[in-house]
């Protein structure tokens, strides 16, 4: 059974029209990296799911129930981390974990929580005083109260340092291996690369690409990806680059210096050679399989870039 449908879901906010007849399923036992730019339609994706706003247009099941009619049932048994939302000052860790336990009546242990999180130090302080990542860690405990179903992590590593995203990508699969589906946001393509069975690529609104990590990158390239740095970037030569037999991508990654980097399924001298023949000096190359990046860019970035 699926755990999250959402069938021809269409979003607008006055004339802002922030998700437009997106379907997709999520299964039982997934765990699914729900990616996009900012603005895409994450949030408010997710905010339909648990019924915090109304549809325009379009059907959303959770757990097997409407979201908008069964929203209570739906969050008894579905741990949330919100985006953007921030503990209350004047409670410690321990008093958030408590009301959490009690909202959810279960008998989770506020201790053995927080000692998941790496928050334990701070069980008894505050949360006023928390940095993001602290505040970020507890919000986290109060989603695993419960052993939850679903969890839905709306860019779960928002102000964690590198450990921290580690350390929240291993809660994930343990929370997955113990049986939740797991539903994750993120703008950044290598946070759900360890942890994701699928991925869905958002981009204003709609699903362009869902797929697991590896047919993602399959997708984009069968061939690799050539990093050119150059001496400029003109819009005719990367059209030009783009219209090769061999490439299927072509996009600006950097301006300083300029670096163009390229699909390539064949022969990398035609796309060297096309641009020396515009006068553009190829000052270096390297090659590399399409990282989750480029896969990531490819589907979301601006395909008109300006040249300087
Ligand atoms: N309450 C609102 N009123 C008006 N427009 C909104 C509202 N919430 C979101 N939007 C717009 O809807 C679109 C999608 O926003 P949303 O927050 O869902 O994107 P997101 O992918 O979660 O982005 P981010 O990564 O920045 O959180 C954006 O154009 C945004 O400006």
């Amino acid at each position: 059974m699926p755990a999250i449908t959402v069938d021809s879901l269409t979003k607008s906010y006055g004339q802002t029209l922030a998700l437009s007849e997106l379907s997709f399923e999520v299964q039982e036992g997934e765990v699914f990296g729900f990616l996009g730019p900012n603005g895409a339609g994450k949030s408010t994706t997710i905010n339909l799911l648990l019924d915090f706003i109304r549809p325009t247009a379009g059907h959303v099941e959770v757990l097997g129930m409407d979201a908008q009619t069964h929203s209570r049932d739906i969050r008894a048994r579905t741990g949330v981390l919100p985006e953007g939302v921030e503990p209350y000052d004047r409670l410690t860790a321990r008093e958030h974990l408590e009301f959490a336990i009690e909202s959810k009546n279960t008998r989770d242990d506020p201790e053995a929580l927080l000692k998941r999180v790496g928050l334990l130090d701070a069980i008894d302080t505050k949360a006023g005083g928390y940095s993001k990542g602290m505040s970020q860690r507890l919000m986290l405990a109060m989603a695993l109260v419960g052993e939850p179903d679903l969890l839905i992590l709306d860019e779960p590593s928002t102000g964690l340092d590198p450990n921290g995203a580690r350390e929240m990508r291993r809660i994930v699969t343990q929370e997955n291996e113990r049986g939740a589906t797991v539903f994750f946001s993120s703008h950044i393509m290598e946070q759900v690369e360890a942890v994701c069975d699928r991925v869905g690529i958002l981009r204003d609104g709609e699903m362009v690409a869902i797929d697991s990590v590896e047919g993602l990158r399959d997708s984009v390239t069968d061939g690799e990806s050539l990093r050119i740095t150059v001496d400029r970037i003109e819009d005719d030569a990367l059209h030009a680059v783009r219209s090769l037999p061999d490439v299927s991508d072509a996009v600006v990654e950097g301006e300083n210096p300029p670096r163009i980097v390229v699909q390539v399924d064949g022969s990398k001298t035609a796309v060297l050679g096309e641009l020396e023949e515009r006068g553009i000096e190829v000052e270096d190359f390297s090659t590399t399989e399409a990282s989750l990046d480029d896969v990531f860019q490819s589907y979301t970035a601006d395909r008109e870039v300006t040249a300087r």
